[in-house]
């Protein structure tokens, strides 16, 4: 795009090229897709005494005089008169060139707002044109780019228009598609949005509500898709061992289990056996609700892979996470004669590095761990699957390592559990290039838990509850108020909550867990509670995800109206995992209305129980945003198309994404360059 030379046009070309690229415009095709942000229309004119105030108009006129004031700021004073009145033009910081277009008796068009105040019609800064009488109104809306320092929206502008007069349509839709969903052709589409006529009406192309964005969406969505896509598919070439199901561990494991698989877990468990047979690496998400019972999932995919004499390794995001699988797997597992390694920064050294050195020999095969299984001393040399737990809350880097650990060109198969429900939509644009299995079914025989709503000025009938419900031999949960800003505040809050608990229940046994605990306490702290000793367990949002302890029945939330929906979610999902009848109590504060956002939380989680829809629910409310973590999963981030608005265009973008690859890999191609370019690289590194 830069100017060629001579030296000084160069300089200028590059200075030009360089915040054009601020603006990620790279040639000369990406001004094209660089669409308006809003619109201002210049095709009509007001009367001066006419126009209406507090909207942007346009006014006609010619300048009667033109001076600089000095009344404390120097301003720019100008009078413009029309047929109807007089208008005063104020500047406060103005050039020379400014001056000089308002000389007396000079014709200007002064687009801007236009007050009537006590003195008259006034503008201030109003955006000038010189003009000849009579000369005629432009014909389109002007189009309000997005731009960057010193690149002014005229020069934008003219960039964008000789881009659009140079464009020769270049249709890639196939006319079916186009003719289905209604969409225009994709030059149109430009025409409407950088020259839109007067007869369209600025707010609706403002909302995105016109058909040529419609058709933008369509084409963003269809690209993301088959970006993702081509990512499935040059996966899908690669090589990894065929682990085929032998039925010997898992179907012994399967046996001794003290329950039968429900039907979603065996079609997820058949899903995955299916994937790990076959010589190309699995890239698959194990989509549970909460206690749907993904671990056991695992556990039988891992089996297939030591039955076929590879390891396998499951790592989660904390320690008490960890340590739950890590217990599971060893009362699973340890019967079948097999031993599961632990690998957590807590663990002694001198045993973590025997259990490393067990690992390196291929003496050990499973491993279960934190963080700590991708540390460099850490070697799995025949690692056929590598499981990651909780899989958005690691880093794309880190779940590569653990892939990574395998030696000699070994490409294991990756299984990522995910116990946040995604929405469907989501899921396809987020996740189009996993395969994704769901397990949306209990275990038979959970009574639904019963949530209530209850001021804290109601604390003490709480806390009587909490009595009641230990007094029959339950166990109960409460969680301390969240203070994002502060650890240390989190802190105290946590440890004044317990103790305050502490002296209002006397006969019960009291325990407290937060991040802050060094592990061996909090792993002391969840083994009392697993084992019954401690009957109220006071706990910081550490409980949220994984904590397994059947017996506890009662769930108390402090100022639950601080939480997020999926974290209610999990937290909830903590009670009701045994046959016990149980209640999650949310408390939320009385002495301070709650904000919108906080009391649509509060109603989506009384009245929902199921983590899809209140997963829905969530991305209706907050956005797609927190759910995924878009920017690290390497996806190319959507600029104009909208997950909830345009949710109807994504099934039909994934379906023609598919049809393209397969049968038109050209058009494929060239949607991908026009929309990334070279880009496509650096967005999914
Ligand atoms: N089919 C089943 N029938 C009965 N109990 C089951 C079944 N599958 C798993 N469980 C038990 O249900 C509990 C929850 O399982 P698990 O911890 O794997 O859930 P999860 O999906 O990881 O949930 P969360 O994300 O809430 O931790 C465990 O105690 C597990 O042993």
């Amino acid at each position: 795009m830069s100017a060629s030379p001579p030296a000084a046009a160069a300089k200028s070309g590059d200075a030009l090229a360089r915040r054009l690229a601020k603006l990620d415009i790279h040639r000369q095709q990406d001004l094209l897709l660089h669409l308006p942000l809003r619109y201002e229309d210049e095709t009509r004119i007001s009367a001066i005494r006419e126009a209406r105030e507090g909207e942007p108009v346009q006014v006609e006129g010619e300048v009667e005089s033109c001076e600089v004031v000095a009344r404390g700021r120097r301003q720019l004073v100008a009078r413009v008169r029309d047929d109807s009145g007089v208008l005063v033009a104020r500047w406060l910081n103005f050039y020379p060139s400014q001056q000089r277009q308002m000389a007396p008796g000079r014709r200007v068009r002064l687009f801007g707002e236009l007050r009537h105040g006590f003195f008259g019609a006034e503008m201030v800064h109003p955006r000038v044109r010189n003009v000849d009488a009579g000369e005629p109104l432009p014909e389109a809306l002007t189009p309000v780019y997005p731009t960057t320092a010193g690149l002014a929206q005229s020069a934008l502008r003219k960039l964008v228009g000789r881009a659009l007069d140079a464009h020769v349509e270049d249709e890639l839709l196939p006319p079916q598609v186009l003719h289905d969903l209604r969409l225009p052709t994709f030059s149109a589409a430009l025409d409407a949005l950088h020259r839109p006529g007067p007869q369209v009406s600025v707010a609706a192309l403002e909302a995105h509500e016109h058909p040529a964005w419609r058709r933008i969406h369509f084409e963003e969505l269809l690209v993301q898709q088959i970006s993702l896509r081509r990512a499935y598919n040059a996966r899908r070439a690669k090589r990894a061992p065929a682990l085929k199901p032998r039925d010997q561990l898992t179907r012994k494991l399967v046996d001794a289990l003290p329950f039968a698989l429900t039907g979603a877990q065996r079609r997820a468990v058949a899903e995955i056996a299916r994937d790990l047979a076959v010589p190309h690496p699995m890239q698959r998400l194990l989509q549970g609700d909460v206690g749907s019972g993904k671990t056991v999932v695992a556990a039988l995919a891992m089996l297939q892979a030591l039955e076929n004499g590879f390891q396998a390794a499951l790592m989660a995001p904390t320690e008490i996470l960890a340590e739950q699988h890590w217990l599971k797997l060893d009362a699973w597992l340890t019967p079948l004669g097999l031993r599961v390694e632990w690998l957590a920064g807590s663990r002694a050294r001198k045993e973590r590095e025997a259990a490393q050195a067990r690992l390196a020999a291929g003496e050990s095969l499973l491993a279960v761990g934190t963080h700590a299984l991708i540390e460099d001393a850490v070697t799995l040399p025949r690692l056929g699957l590598a499981v990651v737990d909780e899989q958005h809350r690691f880093g794309v880097r880190q779940r590569l390592a653990l892939r990574e650990k395998a030696v000699g060109g070994l490409n294991p198969h990756m299984l990522m559990m995910s116990a946040t429900p995604i929405p469907r939509t989501l899921a396809m644009t987020h996740y189009a290039d996993l395969d994704v299995s769901v397990l949306d079914e209990l275990p038979p025989g959970r009574t639904p838990v019963a949530t209530r709503l209850v001021s804290d000025a109601r604390r003490d009938e709480v806390v009587a509850r909490v009595a009641a419900a230990c007094a029959e031999g339950r166990q109960a949960y409460w969680v301390c108020p969240l203070i994002e800003e502060s650890e240390a505040l989190q802190l105290k809050t946590a440890e004044e909550t317990f103790e305050r608990l502490a002296s209002e229940l006397p006969d019960l046994r009291v325990g407290l867990v937060h991040g802050r605990l060094k592990s061996a306490e909090k792993s002391a702290t969840m083994a009392a509670f697993a084992a019954g000793e401690v009957d109220l367990l006071v706990a910081t949002t550490v409980i949220e995800v994984g904590v397994d302890v059947p017996n506890a029945s009662l769930m108390v939330i402090e100022h639950a109206e601080r939480f997020g929906l999926a974290q209610l979610h999990q937290l909830r999902g903590r009670v009701g995992r045994g046959t016990a009848e149980s209640t999650c109590v949310l408390l939320f504060a009385a002495d301070q209305p709650l904000s919108d956002t906080a009391r649509a939380r509060l109603k989506v989680i009384y009245e929902h129980t199921d983590g899809f829809e209140i997963a829905r629910e969530d991305l209706r409310i907050r956005g797609p945003g927190e759910f995924v973590g878009a920017r690290q999963s390497g996806v190319p981030m959507l600029r104009h198309a909208d997950l909830e608005r345009d949710a109807d265009l994504v099934e039909p973008a994934r379906a023609l994404a598919e049809r393209l690859l397969a049968d038109s890999p050209q058009a494929a191609e060239r949607l991908l360059q026009r929309w990334l370019g070279g880009r496509e690289g650096l967005l999914r590194a």
